[in-house]
């Protein structure tokens, strides 16, 4: 028996995305893994899945999985591409996405973009969290990250180079971070424009990084380095990401693109 799957993108962050809302899907940590697979699987940053929303006034349930079969809280360039795949299926410009991080609105641009509100961001330690109390604005590590959770954890390194990408894997396992973390490294290029590359938990090196650029854009903020509105440029594009003085929710910007759909036998893959 063959399911179908949608291929989707946003800025070069790949997903695959199961439609779960007709009936559950056998995917367990190991068959989400060896589908995500780049050689022998179908390939993707992250496996998404859709759901029948429970919250009052959600229109979907999403879940989010890394190639290593983790769960991830958020993801921020995926919610853009469950919203267009939701309004495009008739859904209404204005679908709101169930996630582990809270109901995330989000809204279809007349040019094509989409806008999520990403909610807020948590800057307590334990919400990141991290392993003891202390400073989420400079966190004891060489390079003193800032870090915040966007309904997943992230530490933002502030440099002048994108050599600490050597660290990642270590630097997303470090004993600071209990729940690991996503790796951001920042270079301001202006108080309205930064470069971005994320080493993301689970997942390594991507193309861009949703949350991550949220988390990044706040941080700075927090730091005094950028205004509450930037562009953060990232290797897979731009995403337009504005912290709200008035509400205190991040709204990310972008694109989004259907790549193909196809099916696929889940029996095919390891359980
Ligand atoms: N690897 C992340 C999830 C995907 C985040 C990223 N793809 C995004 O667009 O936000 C984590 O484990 O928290």
């Amino acid at each position: 028996m063959r399911t179908q799957f949608y291929k989707m993108h946003g800025l070069g962050n790949d997903f695959v995305i199961f439609d779960e809302r007709p009936a559950l899907l056998p995917l367990t940590p190991t068959r989400i893994a060896a589908l995500a697979h780049r050689k022998r699987g179908i390939g993707c940053d992250q496996l998404v899945t859709l759901g029948k929303p429970e919250a009052e006034g959600a229109d979907v349930l999403v879940r989010f999985f890394n190639p290593d079969g983790s769960e991830a809280g958020a993801c921020g360039n995926a919610s853009r591409c469950v919203a267009a795949l939701v309004a495009g299926q008739g859904g209404g410009a204005h679908p709101v996405l169930q996630t582990r991080a809270g109901l995330l609105p989000a809204h279809m641009q007349a040019d094509g973009l989409v806008t999520v509100d990403m909610g807020p961001p948590r800057t307590d330690w334990q919400d990141v969290p991290l392993a003891s109390a202390m400073d989420t604005l400079c966190l004891p590590l060489p390079g003193q990250p800032a870090a915040l959770s966007m309904g997943n954890p992230h530490a933002t390194f502030f440099v002048q180079d994108f050599s600490l990408l050597a660290q990642g894997y270590a630097l997303e396992h470090d004993p600071l971070f209990p729940q690991r973390a996503n790796i951001g490294l920042a270079i301001m290029e202006n108080r309205s424009r930064m470069r971005l590359k994320v080493h993301e938990r689970g997942a390594g090196l991507t193309e861009a990084c949703g949350s991550g650029a949220c988390a990044a854009v706040v941080n700075a903020v927090r730091r005094g380095l950028a205004e509450r509105v930037c562009e953060v440029v990232l290797d897979g594009g731009v995403l337009r990401i504005e912290w709200s003085a008035q509400n205190d929710h991040v709204l990310m910007t972008g694109p989004v693109a259907t790549t193909f759909e196809g099916t696929v036998d889940l029996a095919a893959f390891a359980s």
